[in-house]
């Protein structure tokens, strides 16, 4: 007992990796992603936030104190409020109208992780549905901290997708994903082994859902 957010991580290490060094990462930070691979990425992200968005209700619904619930609550807004909203605006400067984003097919890679976090959330308690929520909140996190550690990294006006890696290494990001690792931190320190062997499955899952989520990307699939 005494687990602890890296735990999870270190449990399935090759996959963890796979995700954060996935080459759709790599060609991003070094300026030469395909554009058209980037803005199908974006379109599918866009559907990403919408049912994450439904995670976080779920998560409020699953709450069982009021500070869970307002944390959830929160989270919600801010997604919402923030997330969404700076997404649309980035999505038009790429030529990515609000009308072609309310119309857009849901490609599987998207329907999968998105339905499965939900399903995970819906299953277990609050602890399941986190952790199935980690590699995205905290995954980004890490990848924009790992591209700035990268020679090959391109930042500035020489790289077209600098707006994004700055998006995540922002002090407001960097500080949310501090807040949910202390978190995960604080429950997992609590669990079984038995419950942190179930909680590895989840956050495997999910980790290997966003490795077909970038391939979705650099395949354009649908
Ligand atoms: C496939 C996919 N995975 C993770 C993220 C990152 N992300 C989505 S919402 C959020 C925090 C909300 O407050 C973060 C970090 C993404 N955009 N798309």
């Amino acid at each position: 007992m005494g687990y602890r957010f890296s735990d999870l991580t270190d449990a399935c290490q090759q996959d963890w990796r796979a995700y954060l060094e996935h080459d759709f990462v790599r060609a991003l930070g070094a300026g030469r992603l395909d554009e058209d691979a980037f803005r199908h990425y974006l379109q599918q992200d866009y559907l990403f936030l919408v049912h994450f968005s439904r995670a976080y209700a779920l998560a409020a619904y699953k709450s069982q104190t009021l500070a869970e619930l307002r944390h959830a609550f929160e989270g919600l807004k801010t997604i919402l409020d923030v997330e969404l909203d700076l997404h649309v605006g980035y999505c038009r400067e790429w030529g990515i109208g609000e009308d072609d984003l309310a119309a857009l097919p849901e490609a599987r890679a998207t329907l999968a992780y998105t339905r499965y976090v939900l399903d995970t959330g819906c299953r277990g308690d609050l602890l399941d549905l986190h952790v199935a929520l980690a590699p995205c909140l905290i995954g980004y996190g890490e990848i924009a901290n790992w591209l700035n550690a990268q020679a090959s990294t391109v930042r500035g006006a020489a790289n077209p997708y600098d707006a994004w890696i700055a998006m995540y290494e922002g002090d407001a990001f960097q500080a949310a994903m501090h807040e949910e690792r202390a978190w995960l931190d604080a429950r997992l320190a609590e669990v079984t082994p038995e419950r942190f062997a179930r909680l590895t499955t989840i956050f495997r899952d999910a980790t290997r859902l966003e490795i077909d989520f970038w391939q979705m990307g650099l395949d354009r699939a649908d």
